[in-house]
């Protein structure tokens, strides 16, 4: 029987499907992995913000990657928001044995300007965590903090990606672009080398779930066994397909469009 690639993702929710689980999913099977979800947090969000954080128990959120990973071939998943340390220790407890591709979004504000981990927390992810993953992909805000030093240039974007990867153990690390000005640059650091992936920035407030969608479409390449840089080149062709067709639903920061590439014909 035909192997079909499997991609997991661990995150919270977007009952307004532009970010998080929903985005996830989406990007998946646009992109021909199979996906499935374990479920850290319920929130009640939209386009203009969050409206109520529901966090699932640590119990649960080990009950479900016990229901996948006891069942189903995982080849490769991602993290997205998780917002406290227990819920952490689980996922460090669950998966760290494992010796498949990991991609780390370390969410921590929505676009919407709303927390989405405790801040305590974030010190525990960047100790526990960072050092497993295969790929880390924050954005500027992100990336600062986790490097604890301002960043404002293009050089600034690249000397954090190198001290993501040597200081603190990620396997690489993607700084992405959306956050400052000129073309959406992001820079990727394997450890090796240094590689630029960009687009024209597009004008537009449809930015909702950008980061979720762009680390999910990584983590569907890495499932099939595509090449790091390649998945990553993959990804910013979805991610800049997404924006650029967006469809404008929502009052505030829209959703991308998870079928764009479809719509235009590419084939993938
Ligand atoms: N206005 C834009 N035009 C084109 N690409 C963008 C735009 N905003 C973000 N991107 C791209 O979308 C991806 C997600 O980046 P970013 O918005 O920085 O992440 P996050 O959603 O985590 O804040 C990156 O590839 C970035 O370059
Ligand atoms: C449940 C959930 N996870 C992550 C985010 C943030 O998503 P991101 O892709 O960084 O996009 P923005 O919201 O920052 O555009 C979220 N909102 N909800």
């Amino acid at each position: 029987m035909k192997h079909i690639p499997c991609a997991l993702t661990i995150a919270g929710t977007d009952p307004s499907g532009g970010a998080g689980i929903q985005a996830d999913l989406k990007t998946f099977q646009e992109l021909k992995s199979y996906g499935m979800s374990v479920i850290t947090s319920v929130v009640a969000q939209n386009t203009t913000g969050v409206q109520a954080v529901q966090d699932i128990p640590p119990d649960m959120i080990a009950s479900q990657l016990e229901s996948v990973l006891s069942d189903m071939p995982v080849d490769a998943y991602k993290t997205g928001m998780i917002s406290n340390i227990p819920m952490m220790e689980v996922i460090e407890q669950k998966m760290a044995a494992l010796r498949i591709p990991y991609v780390m979004d370390p969410v921590m504000v929505a676009t919407s300007g709303d927390a989405l981990i405790e801040r305590e927390a974030r010190a525990f992810l960047r100790k526990h965590l960072v050092p497993l993953t295969s790929l880390i992909t924050p954005n500027i805000p992100e990336a600062e903090f986790l490097i604890d030093k301002g960043i404002d240039s293009t050089q600034d974007m690249k000397s954090a990606a190198k001290e993501l990867v040597h200081t603190y153990g990620a396997g690489a690390a993607l700084i992405k672009g959306g956050h400052i000005e000129g073309d959406a640059t992001d820079f990727l650091y394997d450890g090796h080398d240094m590689y630029a992936f960009s687009a024209e920035r597009i004008h537009t407030t449809s930015t909702h779930g950008t980061g979720c969608t762009y680390s999910a479409a990584i983590t569907a390449s890495l499932s099939q066994g595509i090449p790091l840089v390649e998945s990553v080149k993959i990804a910013k062709k979805f991610i800049t397909a997404a924006i650029q067709h967006a469809s404008g639903l929502g009052e505030g920061n829209g959703p991308t469009n998870h079928w764009a590439l479809r719509e235009e014909g590419v084939k993938q």
